[in-house]
């Protein structure tokens, strides 16, 4: 084994003595506002720093993630909650390191499932644990319960907002909406699209971290911005992720950018750690018990 790969395996030793799977809800508020182009393209950007991550389509309404790669797969979670598939089968592997986990409908049935099947589903679950060090969900647009449910459960927010006013008002709204549903302060990650500039995107978000830290006492931690750029909509059109269909254009630079700084690998040195949560079965129980309430 290379000596690269066995500080991989020690660290996921590591990992696993210490916690589980790290999950990230991407949510907005007002929908367009690029958290499907910037989920499946930071899993992307992850996984080639060796990161495993896997992206959940957390869009009820609409599946996002697999037109981003130009596919349609066949099964989603509501076939593994029904008990057809096994997770394992439904999981769709995307590059090196990057599964993508297709939702669909069915995710409010897991609350109607009785006791024994949500501990079956959880176990299920856990097998994720196998194939990932990160979780990334991508949600729908709007401040649903079921976007908050995703928000609270996981261990940590990543908000993106245009600087549009309307996107920036409801993401301000949706934060809001999860800190009034969270027992603890959440740890949140803030993220600019579609910036004009550097200096836009720092005003914009300077703006949201004095109203977050005065009105809902949250610390909004600037993630970063990725720059309008005309690559993006080429990618969508031709079904490839602009950051493999343009490595070098200005919003695959951001975005390489923003992973660094979530997952503190400001350097170019490489991995120190593998991001460490509180697991995939907690979530699975947080998101149970979140979603019963409704
Ligand atoms: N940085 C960018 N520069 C230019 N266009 C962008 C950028 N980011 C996203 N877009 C475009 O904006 C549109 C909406 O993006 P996307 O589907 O990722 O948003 P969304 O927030 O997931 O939408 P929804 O709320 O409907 O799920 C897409 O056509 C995408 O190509």
């Amino acid at each position: 084994m290379k000596k690269k790969d066995q500080a991989f395996e020690l660290r996921n030793l590591k990992r696993k003595i210490a916690g589980g799977i790290k999950t990230y809800t991407v949510a907005s508020g007002k929908g367009g506002v690029g958290k499907t182009s910037l989920s499946v393209n930071l899993a992307l950007a992850l996984g080639s720093m060796g990161i495993r991550t896997i992206v959940l389509d957390g869009d009820l309404g609409l599946a996002n993630v697999d037109v981003m790669f130009g596919m349609y797969p066949k099964y989603h979670l509501g076939h593994v909650i029904s008990g057809e598939k096994k997770l394992s089968e439904i999981l769709v592997s995307v590059q090196e390191n990057v599964y993508i986990l297709p939702g669909g409908t069915g995710l409010q049935d897991m609350a109607d499932l009785d006791m024994t099947k949500q501990v079956k589903l959880i176990e299920e679950f856990s097998s994720l644990e196998e194939y990932g060090n990160v979780l990334l969900i991508d949600t729908g647009a709007g401040i649903h319960r079921s976007i908050v449910v995703f928000a609270i459960a996981s261990d940590s927010l990543i908000l993106v907002t245009s600087p549009d006013p309307t996107a920036i008002r409801d993401c301000y709204g949706l934060l809001k909406a999860v800190s009034l549903s969270a027992a603890a302060s959440p740890e949140v990650y803030l993220i600019i699209n579609m910036a004009k500039s550097n200096k836009e995107a720092l005003e914009i978000a300077s703006r949201l971290q004095y109203t977050a830290r005065d009105f809902l006492d949250i610390n909004l931690n600037m993630a970063g911005y990725i720059l309008r750029d005309p690559h993006v909509e080429e990618a969508v059109k031709i079904g490839i992720p602009f950051i493999i269909a343009d490595p070098n254009c200005e919003a695959s630079k951001c975005v390489i950018q923003i992973a660094r700084k979530i997952f503190n690998l400001e350097n170019e040195e490489g991995i120190e750690e593998v991001p460490t949560g509180r697991g995939i079965k907690a979530f699975c129980m947080r998101l149970l018990r979140q979603l019963q309430l409704r």
